[in-house]
């Protein structure tokens, strides 16, 4: 294992986004030899990492790797990245057939940096490695480009031939039948939105999918998918180390919403934010060509308002952002109603655009509905466009005697069903070959993505023991309101304590308890 990597070392806040796992026919004799990649934080990205929902610290184990500063060891925070080796410890090793392909071996000191990990081993000889791809849970744009990039680069890197597409989620591992992924068959998927192998929710039965890994014989597994798939793969994993077969597990984290922790931002996000704005402008015209125009547009973002927020910010024909992690309420001193009708009067015209998880607590109450839940967990939302609409109806109607013209416009599946924009292909295509060089050199059990510009290899556990939200005391969060002028809605103790009564989960009673 020694030899696999010859150096490592840890991320900076300030390096480009090179992708740590290029291979070099160098050497670098002057930095340390490790026999583990570590999964490193600077000091600086954990705490900009931490809040009320990434509280507890993760453990801090310097001593292998020298801290750009001697005298202060805790600047780094480091954790291994899970590897074969661990369970299986007299795993052949063999020369990384990249530096026999044109493209890589013209690589000396030109593309590799100090920092950049570089494989001179791999795990898998080309002709016994015997890859799967399953996509789960909802769609986002780019999961085809990760699936042909991961086929693709594995072909022509690594010559392997043997890639199995499996169908329908994690259920198709047992239900269904396999497909064979060639770089033909997918050459042009990345043109098309969805997902080439589709895709469900829920079906994860942990010893199903390993029995089939096993009598399938696969050694190399690619999970795309958000914050629940990861959880599965985490489960994939542990189970195929407690069995100790030989298969490495690689997850590629997708969320339209963001919602992943630890990575810089989620494939697809930035092609489903300027599709938003389609949505935004055509709001926009309309309500301003009319007199009293109040446009709501309804966008992703089930937990967190992500998606909602930077569209806002991208437009600024936005006059108010509401999402799940910014309580708001509407009628009152300071409330939307009020906010509403200042914005008519001074401009004629407004636009209010909505995540779909904000306000989820005031639909129930409205609608008397009870709490349901999709196939893998997740809570199903109420329609809160629709009742936001209703309720400014009403109210200007029934209360203030004014028309207005309403315009709902609910794109919510159209910006997240597209093929991926320019720059989101070519991060998935990072994403991919990273998690392809990862499994390669044996690692198992982690998640690929930026950590502050830098491509790396993160223990799956890490990137699912929390969710990303939106802080309201971040800056993003700040320049938003800035540039809307909306009122901030937390002034009213009514909505504060009505939230810490009626939601009963730790997600809200932090999100009031951290403003
Ligand atoms: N805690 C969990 N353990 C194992 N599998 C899970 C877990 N949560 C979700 N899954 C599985 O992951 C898949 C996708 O989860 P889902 O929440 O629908 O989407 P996403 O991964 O995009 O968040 C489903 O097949 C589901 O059964
Ligand atoms: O109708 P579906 O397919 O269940 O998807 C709706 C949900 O999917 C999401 O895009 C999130 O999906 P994931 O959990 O798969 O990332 C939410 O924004 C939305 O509430
Ligand atoms: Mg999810």
């Amino acid at each position: 294992m020694d030899a696999a990597f010859t150096s490592f070392s840890p991320y900076s806040l300030s390096r480009n986004s090179f992708p740590s796992t290029f291979l070099s026919t160098n050497n670098f004799p002057s930095l340390t030899s490790l026999s583990f990649a570590k999964f490193v934080f600077t000091k600086q990205s954990y705490l900009s990492l931490r809040g009320p929902f990434n509280s507890h610290s993760i453990k801090v184990q310097a001593s292998e790797i020298p801290p750009t500063d001697p005298q202060n060891e805790e600047d780094f925070i480091l954790e291994d990245v899970p590897h074969l080796t661990t369970f299986l410890p007299d795993l052949a090793m063999y020369t990384n057939p990249l530096k026999k392909t044109q493209a890589y071996a013209i690589v000396k000191q030109t593309f590799v940096t100090p920092e950049d990990v570089v494989a001179h081993k791999v795990y898998f000889k080309s002709e016994e490695v015997r890859a799967c791809i399953v996509t789960c849970g909802g769609l986002c744009p780019g999961i085809n480009t990760v699936i042909r990039e991961i086929v693709c680069g594995l072909n022509s890197m690594y010559g392997v031939e043997e890639i199995l597409g499996i169908q329908g989620g994690y259920r198709g591992f047992y239900s269904k039948n396999t497909v064979q992924l060639t770089p033909k068959s997918v050459n042009d998927i990345h043109k098309r939105g969805g997902t080439f192998l589709q895709t469900s929710r829920g079906g994860h039965d942990t010893n199903k999918i390993v029995d089939n890994i096993q009598d399938r014989g696969i050694n190399q597994v690619y999970i795309i998918g958000g914050d629940g798939t990861q959880k599965g793969a985490a489960a994939i994993y542990k189970e195929v180390e407690r069995r100790g077969i030989k298969v490495a597990v690689a997850g590629i984290p997708k969320t339209i919403d963001n919602d992943i922790v630890v990575i810089d931002k989620s494939f697809g996000f930035d092609t489903a934010v300027e599709e938003a704005q389609r949505a935004i402008n055509a709001a926009h015209v309309e309500v301003e060509s009319v007199e009293n125009g109040v446009g709501i547009v309804k966008l992703m973002g089930r937990y967190s308002g992500f998606i909602a927020m930077h569209a806002t910010l991208a437009s600024r024909d936005v006059d108010c952002c509401l999402i799940p992690e910014s309580p708001f309420y509407l009628e009152g001193q300071g409330g939307l109603f009020e906010f509403v009708e200042q914005r008519l009067k001074e401009n004629g015209h407004m636009v209010i655009v909505l995540a779909e998880g904000a306000g989820q607590e005031y639909v129930a109450q409205s609608f008397h509905a009870s709490a349901e839940k999709d196939a893998s967990g997740n809570r199903l939302l109420l329609d809160v466009g629709l009742w936001l609409t209703q309720k400014i109806k009403d109210h200007f109607t029934n209360v203030r005697k004014m028309a207005i013209n309403m315009k709902y416009i609910d794109p919510t599946y159209m910006i997240r069903a597209i093929p991926s924009n320019a720059s989101d292909n070519i991060y998935c295509t990072l994403l991919a070959h990273s998690a392809i060089h990862g499994a390669m050199a044996g690692y198992t059990g982690f998640t690929v993505g930026p950590v502050n510009s830098r491509h790396a290899y993160i223990p799956i556990s890490r990137v699912t023991e929390t969710t990303n939200i939106v802080k309201l005391t971040d800056r993003m969060w700040a320049r938003l309101l800035a540039s809307t002028n909306q009122p901030s809605f937390l002034g009213c103790e009514v909505v504060q304590e009505r939230f810490a009564n009626t939601i009963d989960d730790d997600f809200h009673n932090l999100k009031i308890t951290s403003i």
